[in-house]
């Protein structure tokens, strides 16, 4: 897998709000409400990087967790790298905003 080129990867991080390049790989923090939220974003980006084979290199600690991602085989950023981004930008929208629950009480 070929790594992305400085202007391809801006504009890719461009989509990807909050995510930075740095030390060959992209970075983001996140923060959230407590540990059990911060666990439950852990474990669905779990699901979806074994889906992928592609695997976070992340740190946890409380709420706080800060995630690097980065193609080994490259030694770098590739779109394997964006792709995994996107989708723990969606699972956490889900978490922080779950669908509401819909009552039948009519
Ligand atoms: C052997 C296995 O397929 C590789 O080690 C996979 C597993 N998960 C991975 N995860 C990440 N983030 N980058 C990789 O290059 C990678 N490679």
């Amino acid at each position: 897998m070929s790594l992305l080129t400085t202007q391809l990867l801006e504009e890719a991080l461009a989509h990807v709000p909050g995510w930075v390049y740095a030390d060959k790989s992209i970075e983001k923090q996140f923060v959230f409400t407590d540990f059990t939220e911060a666990m439950a974003v852990m474990n669905k980006i779990a699901v979806i990087a074994e889906e992928m084979n592609h695997h976070p290199e992340w740190s946890n600690v409380y709420n706080k967790l800060e995630i690097r991602l980065s193609t080994h085989d490259s030694n770098g950023v590739t779109t394997k790298d964006i792709r995994l981004a996107h989708a723990i930008e969606i699972i956490v929208k889900e978490i922080r905003n779950p669908e509401p629950i819909l009552l039948n009480n009519n």
